[in-house]
């Protein structure tokens, strides 16, 4: 049987059992992702912290807990990140994750729908095998199957070359499926409606500006940066 080129599969069990492939995508829309592109995409360098008891440098700047006026979880708050900062930025699920995947080897990128062809771009420049984690999200500390990060995983893998697992083919299916819908099927899901009732619809909407940046944020000695 041919080997497979792309595979995809769910948080932390799934990465795990990926931890083989050279190169490793994390894809965590709603937020984490999200936010990571927006603070690199300033200049920013990112250190992903792991949850709740993340710890960092004396140099590092850490986000504070979702927040509209400073630098927090909410990718938009990000915004105004300059290229000297190093923000630390912990998160349940997409920061966990990267940590993680750190001590795995492979090179790392985290994507979500702003930037799926450019990671997909960076990602096959490595060569190898693709893992492409779709984060999730907890629920009753359980994993909750997430729709944006489905859709954030088909997004990439459509634009990824070679051989794909049937859960990767699926992936791809839903995002092409949905593609014009997608700002409408982020903000109806479940994770964006949470976020709207908490006052950040504005981050589910910047969230689902699909392809709109041109950079791959890649982990390098634990940091993300703008690749
Ligand atoms: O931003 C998120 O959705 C979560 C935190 S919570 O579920 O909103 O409390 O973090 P992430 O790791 O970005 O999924």
């Amino acid at each position: 049987m041919t080997s497979i080129d792309v595979h995809t599969d769910w948080a932390l069990p799934g990465l795990r059992a990926m931890a083989d492939d050279p190169v490793l995508v994390v894809v965590d829309v709603l937020s984490f992702s999200t936010a990571v592109d927006v603070a690199t995409s300033t200049g920013a360098r990112v250190m992903p912290l792991r949850w709740p008891d993340g710890s960092a440098p004396e140099d590092v700047v850490l986000a504070r807990p979702r927040s509209l006026d400073e630098w927090s979880l909410s990718p938009s708050s990000l915004r105004t990140l300059t290229p000297d900062v190093l923000l630390g930025l912990p998160s349940p699920n997409g920061a966990t994750l990267c940590a993680e995947a750190l001590a795995t080897g492979a090179t790392v990128f985290a994507g979500c729908l702003r930037n799926a062809e450019a990671v997909a771009r960076a990602a096959a420049q490595v060569g190898g095998p693709i893992g492409i984690v779709a984060a999730g999200e907890r629920r009753d500390d359980q994993l909750r199957p997430a729709i944006e990060d489905l859709l954030g995983a088909g997004a990439i893998i459509s634009a990824l070359p070679g051989r794909r697992s049937p859960e990767a083919e699926l992936a791809a299916a839903a995002f092409q499926t949905v593609a014009g819908e997608i700002g409408a099927m982020l903000a109806d899901c479940e994770s964006g409606r949470e976020l709207a009732e908490w006052g950040f619809a504005h981050d589910v909407a910047l969230a689902a500006e699909v392809n709109c940046s041109r950079r791959a944020p890649v982990l390098r000695n634990g940091i993300l940066t703008a690749g």
